[in-house]
């Protein structure tokens, strides 16, 4: 039986959406990995499914799949791509949504504009999310790679972040050392690898080798870790524009304990159906 399904993307990460509230959805990991091939598949970074809640309070449940087909706890383009979603769907009518992810719950808003900020709670730092013994200056940690030192900024913004800071992030080793950062032994659960370049305190760059999806166009939850790192080194204001190879996504963040707020776009693309037993 065909499905509808909706291609979006959040300042060019991409995401093939699918309305489980309506419907029952069923998706194993092969599935998920055919429908993300860009060649035998419809193709995404990410599979997003929207779900009715399970949490009391919760407004929906979003989950997140990579390409690989292994579900995640937080996708922030994904997060703003789910809100144009269900607004589209017609699945409520509200501005703020409360949404239950593996992560624990986040707020996203639509904006005047379209743009939606999302509340992506707090950054944590802690033993269970940062798998180091030892804290060090500024969170950050030395990182073996290739038998040279990285020095990378280790943080969950609900899924986990290894951040460097690099000069150019054009000429970052992105795709070379990204799949090294990704599965190295210090990351049980793997890591997301971010390459960030400040351009001045309000403006950085940024280019990320996603867990389970290879470099994408943005990474939202990336841009967020890039943020607080480039913060907690000092280096950044508490409203920065993060402009990634996709789009620019605007990310504040008051400090320590304090929630990340990001915004940015969440587009259609198109809508199709699918026969998800034929996959
Ligand atoms: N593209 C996303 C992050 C998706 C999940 C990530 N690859 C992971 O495995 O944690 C974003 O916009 O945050």
């Amino acid at each position: 039986m065909s499905v509808p399904f909706s291609k979006m993307h959040g300042a060019g990460n991409d995401f093939v959406v699918f309305d489980g509230v309506s419907r029952p959805i069923q998706l194993t990991p092969q599935k998920i990995r055919r429908l993300a091939d860009r060649h035998f598949g419809i193709g995404c970074d990410q599979v997003l499914l929207v779900e009715r809640p399970t949490t009391a309070g919760a407004d929906f449940r979003y989950r997140i799949f990579n390409a690989d087909g292994g579900e995640v706890e937080q996708c922030g383009n994904g997060a703003r791509c789910f809100v144009r979603f269900v607004r589209d769907k017609r699945l409520t009518a509200k501005d703020e949504i409360a949404v239950e992810t593996l992560a624990g719950m986040i707020y996203p808003r639509l904006e005047a504009d379209g743009d939606v900020s999302v509340n992506m709670g707090v950054p944590r730092f802690e033993p269970a999310e940062v798998p180091f013994e030892a804290a060090v200056r500024e969170n950050v940690y030395d990182l073996e790679v290739d038998g040279r030192i990285v020095k990378a900024s280790i943080l969950s913004m609900g899924n986990p972040h290894a951040v460097q800071l690099v000069p150019d992030v054009d000429a970052a080793p992105v795709n070379t050392q990204g799949p090294q950062i990704e599965r190295h032994p210090r990351f049980p659960r793997r890591v997301n690898a971010g390459y960030m370049q400040i351009v001045d305190r309000r403006h950085i760059r940024l280019r990320v080798y996603e867990r389970g999806a290879g470099e994408t166009l943005a990474c939202g939850t990336g841009a967020c870790a890039a943020m607080v790192a480039g913060r907690q080194r000092g280096l950044l204001d508490d409203k920065v524009e993060v402009k990634l190879t996709g789009g620019t996504l605007r990310v504040s963040w008051a400090g320590e304990g304090q929630p990340v707020w990001m915004t940015g776009p969440a587009i259609t693309v198109f809508e199709g159906t699918i026969d998800l037993e034929k996959l």
